[in-house]
């Protein structure tokens, strides 16, 4: 069976468009491996929207956050540094996990 996943409600619309495609996550969500197919929730009310197949999952210091990150998460690199301390305050080891969209 297909492991579940959340995002935020709000970043759907930049999943489904292919215009967001990775996450960057902490250490509890550093478990999905390449190849692994998602089912996807929204966190706040637990409602599927898509499946995800993992393409990648490496490590990723806060130092080392580059435009390229920024891109594919479909920000500017201040917002994804924004983003990345308003959920995760104060940490600074990630994990980066690269996904296509399989079925929505
Ligand atoms: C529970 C929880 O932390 N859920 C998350 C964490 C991150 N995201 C999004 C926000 C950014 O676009 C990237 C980078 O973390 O992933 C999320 O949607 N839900």
């Amino acid at each position: 069976m297909n492991r579940k996943f959340t995002f935020f409600s709000r970043f759907i619309p930049d999943i489904l468009a292919g215009r967001k495609t990775i996450t960057i996550r902490d250490d509890s969500e550093s478990w999905p491996k390449p190849g692994e197919l998602l089912e996807v929730h929204t966190f706040e009310d637990d409602r599927w929207f898509c499946q995800l197949r993992v393409l990648e999952i490496s490590p990723l210091a806060l130092a080392d956050f580059k435009e390229e990150h920024a891109q594919q998460e479909n920000m500017s690199l201040p917002e994804l540094r924004q983003v990345i301390a308003d959920i995760y305050p104060g940490q600074d080891a990630f994990w980066l996990i690269r996904f296509e969209v399989t079925a929505q």
